[in-house]
């Protein structure tokens, strides 16, 4: 996959692998919270496209690309990103150039004669790890899988580098990679390899071990989740089980606890793994819009409706639909997703006639569905047809052993390629210490911070480990009226009661104005300021006026 790499005063400090929609800004919420108040708590986002990969502005004010502010931009290896004090450079996976100076490393002295001590490789990619024998005739590392140990990574050379008997010793050689091999920080060639080095080769490590070593205890990968915790192996346990039926399953947690992944997981275990996924949030999608969302429309049934357009379940035939916050879906809607549900069928609004679909639903909800249906806010009967297996994910705060496996797999993804960087005791004790009521979520954006914020040397100590409350943070364009101002400075805070008001009251600036009782000359500048334009506007109404006097008020 491309990747964003994170650079300030010149030096790369944070690696950061695309996924088809990655948020940037200075907001919590974000896939890359970068906290700098210049910029957006949403300022762009980086999404996959038929044709490639795009930026697109969400600050209102444009995001540099190239050093021209854009609102959309498709990026091309190398676009180079502007991001409030930092650069971020866009790479495709293929040809990326290679890195810094070579350096040789040699042995000073003449190895010893005889066979080397028997030995394995172990080999790290993916959030996968094997090990494999090394002969005395050597073993090729590779991508290509006729490699004797392959690597799936996409930035390994087909026939990478060998691991080689040199007289007594072992020693590696890179087989011209493109990309470069690399021992602390450094590209080698050659190197001499002894026990327990690491060495770098794209996203992938490398190491030496004597042959009978005990295996390290570690922490196990289930489709890329992360963890060593009892309650989280009987969930994936439970995963193996029920993906390959077509049972209806609602997934259970705390946001960020890996309620997606998990969905993704049943579907990877499923019959329908070469089908769609279609994830659907159903709490981030305007009420009017959501049974389109769901279930398409008809041209012309309804203003607006130009075009015909498929709804999730249409694109979802022969996959799995992931409705994601299913807690948030409103009630007039539940009698239409539980008569899709018995008749497998859907009717796109204004359609005369329903479409046959063949769908596994996933739902997952952070909100306790029975108390739900006990209010009143969520059908029994949706209930029971959506959660015939209920899988509860557990917060991370009760999963002994997770946030260190966890903190050193994000470090080891995120650090510049080629920097063998790793935790202090210390920050390590702190990032154990602290209870994450943003789950797995934030301790990734934790991290991230962290190496933004570094300071010299390979370790990481605690000073650069900093935390911000996520359970305050509102979701990305989420109907919040409420401003939490914990960690927040003051400039934030102002930003934020402007840009709450510009929503409640759908972009009205008199009504803001009035609300905040700020001058009009105010509001208008900071509007500028921030690139709220737009805030709180519907879609294509006309922007407002300029509030007129009367309704000023200093
Ligand atoms: N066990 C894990 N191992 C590695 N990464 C994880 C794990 N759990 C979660 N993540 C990562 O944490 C982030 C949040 O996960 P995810 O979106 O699946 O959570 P969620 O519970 O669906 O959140 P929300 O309730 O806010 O929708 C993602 O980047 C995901 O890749």
């Amino acid at each position: 996959m491309p990747e964003l790499a994170f650079f300030r005063h010149g030096e790369e400090l944070l690696r950061v692998t695309l996924t088809d929609r990655t948020a940037l800004g200075s907001g919590p919420e974000c896939d890359v919270s970068l906290p700098d108040p210049a910029l957006a708590r949403v300022q762009a986002v980086v999404e996959r496209r038929a044709d490639g990969w795009w930026l697109v502005d969400r600050s209102g004010a444009g995001t540099a690309v190239g050093g021209a502010p854009v609102r959309e931009a498709r990026l091309g290896d190398g676009a180079d990103l502007a991001l409030g004090a930092w650069r971020a450079l866009f790479r495709a996976a293929e040809g990326v150039a290679p890195g810094a100076g070579e350096t040789r490393l040699r042995a000073h002295d003449e190895p010893p004669a005889g066979a080397p001590p028997p030995a394995r490789l172990r080999l790290r990619a993916g959030g996968r790890e094997r090990t494999v024998p090394v002969t005395a005739a050597g073993v090729v590392v590779g991508k290509d899988p006729t490699c004797d140990a392959p690597l799936d990574d996409a930035f390994v050379s087909a026939r990478h580098l060998r691991v080689e008997a040199r007289g007594g010793r072992w020693a590696l050689v890179d087989l011209g990679s493109t990309n470069g091999t690399f021992i602390s920080g450094a590209r080698v060639t050659r190197a001499e390899l002894p026990f327990g080095l690491p060495v770098q080769l794209g996203d992938a490590e490398i190491v030496l071990e004597p042959r009978e070593a005990p295996e390290p205890a570690r922490a196990e990968a289930f489709e890329g989740m992360i963890s060593r915790d009892a309650a989280m192996r009987q969930a994936f346990e439970l995963v193996e089980r029920v993906g390959p039926s077509e049972a209806a399953v609602t997934i259970l947690g705390e946001t960020g606890t890996g309620k997606e992944l998990f969905a993704r997981a049943l579907h990877a275990r499923s019959a329908r793994r070469d089908g769609p996924f279609i994830p659907v949030n159903c709490s981030a999608i305007a009420e009017t819009l959501i049974e389109s969302e769901l279930f398409g429309h008809e041209k012309g049934a309804f203003s607006g409706a130009e075009r015909m357009r498929k709804g999730a379940f249409e694109e979802a035939d022969r996959g799995t639909l992931f409705l994601d916050e299913i807690g948030e879906l409103p009630l007039d809607l539940q009698p239409k997703l539980l008569r899709v549900l018995e008749l497998g069928e859907v009717k796109r609004v204004g359609a005369s006639r329903p479409i046959q679909v063949s769908v596994r639903i996933v739902a997952a909800t952070h909100r306790d569905l029975r108390a739900q249906v006990r209010a009143g806010r969520f059908r029994e009967d949706l209930f029971y047809r959506l959660c015939v297996v209920p899988i509860t994910v557990p917060p991370l705060r009760r999963r002994a052993g997770d946030v260190r496996a966890l903190a050193e797999t994000f470090l080891a993804r995120a650090a510049p390629r080629g920097v063998a960087l790793r935790w202090s005791e210390e920050a390590l004790a702190k990032l154990e210490a602290y209870d994450w009521p943003g789950n797995v979520r934030q301790l990734r954006n934790v991290v991230q911070r962290a190496l933004l914020f570094r300071g010299e040397g390979l370790a990481i100590g605690p000073a650069a480990v900093t935390f911000e409350d996520t359970r305050a943070a509102p979701a990305d364009g989420g109907d919040d009226d409420t401003l939490y101002v914990r960690g927040l400075t003051l400039e934030e805070i102002e930003r934020e009661a402007i840009r709450l008001s510009l929503r409640r009251n759908r972009g009205k600036r008199a009504a803001v104005v009035k609300e905040l009782r700020i001058a009009k000359s105010t509001v208008m500048k900071r509007i500028g300021q921030w690139g709220l334009h737009d805030e709180g506007r519907p879609p294509g109404e006309a922007p407002d006026p300029e509030p007129d006097d009367e309704a000023e008020v200093a």
